[in-house]
């Protein structure tokens, strides 16, 4: 292992408070600034937290660079008083971990490492952080120890996937115990002396039990916990004392062929998710200073312009700057119709360019680009423990201890209590010990997360994590934000209507010049409306914007304001007779924008936002699974909220309310209704998202901050996939609840059959084993419905 593994030094990143952040696609902005500063190798914002981390190149790079960026933009930051962290995050790719105790026991093991100051194994992703000062040699000899094969997580290139026996430890014991269990059946069924089959099993049990066997000791001695291996290890050295070889040795073979095969259909759901990442192109043609080269996108840089021949994939996240094209995203959003692409417009990795030429001028490195972070969220997602399974877990603490109790007594009672043959009751005690394991009850549910997260995310649903999953099957009422998610978002300029002595053209002009700062979709469509008439747009200064009210700012000298009627009434401006002209626009549906000058009205524009096709389809599939009431919150006029409202089906919507008033409307439908998602596009409603069971975010292909601090993301703009993650999330807890009944029945029914004296220890291996494989199986059928559609 030389010097050559990716290793984070904590040193060398560092966090900021900031302060004045307020809106998601701000704090994107700001991310972006921040990662321009030299010498800085990321940044990211959390929001609404406002916490920016930044993780710097070289360790002798001091807070004020990025302090002042900061204030640049208008914000303040002060750095967290957090130095002196001696410890540093490695991260380990972990082969052969094939239960998720297992997992829980790695951590232990590695957690009793001097140094060590937490593990944390990520069992879909096969990957273990671990924050330490010791060295990381002493972490891989433990891992080894413990039974796993680990390595430094390199940014992976093309993996080529290796040998199935290699990733897979039970393969080779399992074809080992196969051949000496059929060679001892066959020399007993010949006839030869008992001491041949008896060689050939006991060759069986040491040979294809050994490896299981130290693995069950290291366990025993890192984590201090027994483990299937181990009661497996005890069972068949007890077996053979009392001279029942066969059975040793079939007990072997079973299990390490169970073992092979839930390793093999494990590595299938994992596998799953890794294909994504096989999607996105190892090189790419990239034309720097006019001459054209292949390079590995690892070399890409951002700024570099690249060629998409049609029917190429493309290899990195950018935006067209030559050539038009369609291009199929359903890699990234799940939606199999082909998007039109033309100068300007945003493409990302791994997608399909299906016609013509394109050039892309690089907006993201390959390891951040939006394909490389939908797939590192699903394994983080994948990862993480849902609430039912933190039940089986806590049920899985009392049931070994008490199975293997229970196995004592049945190998001391009966014998002296009622003078049974000690050696019959100490063999099915042997067998008790391995229904001890609680496998199956274990792998339940994880693997039914992982297998749904995975195929949600191939439909273009990210969902970040089982409690999310969880809860989504649960929800009674939906509310949703009006702008960009109800609508389109993408509103059109209809009404120019100058008042004083202006020209339409110039309204326009001054409208757009303050609307250029602002990142609000009505200010996008004033800018668009002017830039489609070829207006020129002055620059503007004092720029300033009020959430959910307008904006304002200074051209040449001099003032300008636009925003709703509140905003000017609040300010004691008198609109006089216009209020009759604006209402009668609201009740088209239109939003009417005022547009101030220094003292007086200078004129309204009009913006007309439409419905999503797929809207009021959407919501009534919704009601038809049996969400009980949809809710509109909306930032927008009373009239034009009701005009959309009726359009859409909602049952009842709000209107005139600023981003707190969304979030305070969302607490109050939490208390009567508890479970509450909230789905917004993140520009206003990002705080009502954050306190809602579920935030469920719209469109986030290619916007960062919304894709961070989403519950659950709806890559493509499709609405219709709310009853479908609904729909996933019911069918996932009913295979969980499936898989939990099913490991408790096979597993107590084993169990009675202790009471006549029946158990044996084969019995006891095909059932723990079946009932593992059974419901690994079940959960898997949760993948493959993905497929579809
Ligand atoms: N930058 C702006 N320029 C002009 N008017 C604005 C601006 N920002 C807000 N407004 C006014 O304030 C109103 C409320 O804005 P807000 O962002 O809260 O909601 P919205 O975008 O209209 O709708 P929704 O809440 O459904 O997303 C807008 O309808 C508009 O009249
Ligand atoms: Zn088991």
């Amino acid at each position: 292992m030389s010097g050559s593994y990716e290793r984070k030094d904590l040193k060398a990143s560092r966090t900021f408070q900031v302060s004045g952040l307020d809106c998601i696609n701000c704090a994107a902005k700001l991310e972006k600034a921040v990662r321009r500063i030299p010498g800085v190798a990321s940044a990211t914002v959390s929001f609404p937290l406002g916490r920016l981390s930044v993780d710097f190149e070289k360790d002798d790079i001091g807070d004020e660079p990025v302090i002042d960026k900061v204030r640049a933009l208008g914000y303040d930051a002060t750095a967290d008083e957090k130095g002196g962290i001696e410890n540093r995050a490695s991260t380990f790719r972990i082969e052969g971990l094939d239960c998720v105790d297992c997992a829980a026991r790695l951590e232990k093991g590695i957690g009793r490492i001097p140094g060590v100051e937490k593990a944390q194994v990520n069992f879909a992703a096969e990957k273990m952080i671990v924050s330490h000062s010791g060295p990381v040699s002493e972490i891989l000899a433990t891992i080894e120890k413990m039974g796993y094969s680990g390595a430094i997580d390199r940014p992976e290139k093309g993996k080529v996937a290796a040998p199935f026996w290699k990733t897979n430890p039970y393969a080779l014991p399992t074809a080992i115990s196969f051949i000496m269990l059929a060679l001892g059946l066959l020399s007993a069924r010949m006839e030869a002396p008992d001491g041949i089959s008896t060689a050939f099993f006991a060759a069986g049990i040491v040979l294809g039990g050994f490896l299981p066997a130290r693995n069950g000791i290291s366990v025993l001695i890192n984590a201090r916990e027994l483990d299937m291996n181990i009661l497996m290890a005890i069972a068949v050295i007890g077996a053979a004392a009392i001279r029942q070889f066969e059975e040793a040795a079939s007990v072997v073979f079973l299990f390490s062929l169970g073992n092979a095969l839930q390793g093999y259909t494990l590595d299938k759901t994992r596998n799953s998710i890794r294909a994504l990442m096989g999607l996105s192109p190892a090189e790419a043609l990239v034309r720097r200073h006019g001459v054209e080269m292949t390079l590995p996108v690892e070399e890409i840089r951002i700024g570099d312009l690249i060629v998409v021949r049609p029917g190429g994939r493309i290899a990195m996240d950018g935006n067209v700057v030559a050539g038009s094209s369609s291009v199929n995203q359903a890699s990234i959003t799940g939606e199999s119709l082909p998007v039109e692409k033309r100068i300007g417009d945003e493409v990302f990795a791994g997608t399909i360019n299906e016609r013509g030429f394109l050039e892309v001028q690089v907006s993201r490195s390959a390891k951040e680009n939006t394909l490389s972070r939908i797939i590192e969220m699903v394994e983080e997602a994948q990862g993480q423990r849902a609430p039912s399974q933190q039940f089986i877990d806590r049920f899985a603490r009392y049931y070994t201890p008490a199975v293997i109790a229970g196995a004592f007594l049945v190998a001391t009672l009966p014998t002296l209590i009622f003078g049974q043959p000690f050696s019959k009751w100490f063999y099915e005690a042997m067998a008790m010990l391995l229904v001890a394991c609680p496998c199956a009850l274990v792998i339940s549910t994880p693997v039914s997360i992982v297998s749904a997260i995975g195929s949600a995310a191939r439909k273009g649903v990210l969902i970040k994590g089982g409690v999310y999953l969880e809860e989504a099957g649960a929800l009674s009422v939906i509310a949703f934000d009006k702008t960009g998610t109800l609508t389109v978002g993408k509103p059109k300029v209809t009404d120019v209507l100058p008042v004083m002595d202006i020209s339409e053209e110039d309204l326009l002009v001054i409208a757009a010049a303050i609307e250029s700062r602002s990142e609000h979709p009505l200010g996008e469509a004033i800018l668009r409306g002017a830039q489609e008439k070829g207006l020129k747009i002055p620059p503007i200064s004092d720029f300033d914007s009020l959430p959910g009210k307008g904006a304002l700012g200074k051209i040449e000298g001099q003032s300008y304001s636009i925003g709703n009627a509140r905003f000017f009434l609040e300010r004691g401006w008198n609109l006089g007779k216009m209020e009759e002209t604006i209402s009668a626009l609201q009740n088209e549906g239109k939003t009417v924008m005022i547009l101030g000058g220094a003292e007086k009205v200078l004129g309204l524009i009009a913006v007309a936002d439409v419905l999503r096709k797929e809207s009021r389809q959407a919501l009534a599939e919704l009601r038809k699974i049996g969400i009980k009431k949809m809710v509109m919150l909306t930032g927008d006029n009373d009239s034009t909220a009701r005009a959309i409202a009726a359009q859409v089906g909602v049952d009842e919507f709000r209107a005139d309310l600023l981003p707190a008033d969304k979030m305070a409307a969302m607490n109050e439908l939490l208390t009567r209704y508890h479970k509450v998602a909230m789905v917004g596009d993140g520009v206003n409603d990002a705080p009502a998202m954050a306190i809602s069971t579920v935030g469920i975010a719209m469109g986030t292909a290619g916007t960062d901050a919304a894709l961070e601090t989403a519950d659950i993301a709806l890559m493509a703009d499709d609405l219709t996939k709310l009853s479908y993650t609904v729909d996933l999330s019911r069918r996932t807890l009913r295979i969980i609840k499936e898989n939990i009944f099913a490991a408790l029945v096979i597993k107590g029914l084993i169990l009675l059959l202790v009471i006549p004296g029946w158990l044996t220890l084969w019995l006891a291996v095909v059932g723990d084993m079946g009932s593992s494989l059974l419901v690994t199986m079940n959960g898997m059928r949760l993948l493959r419905s993905g497929r579809r559609g």
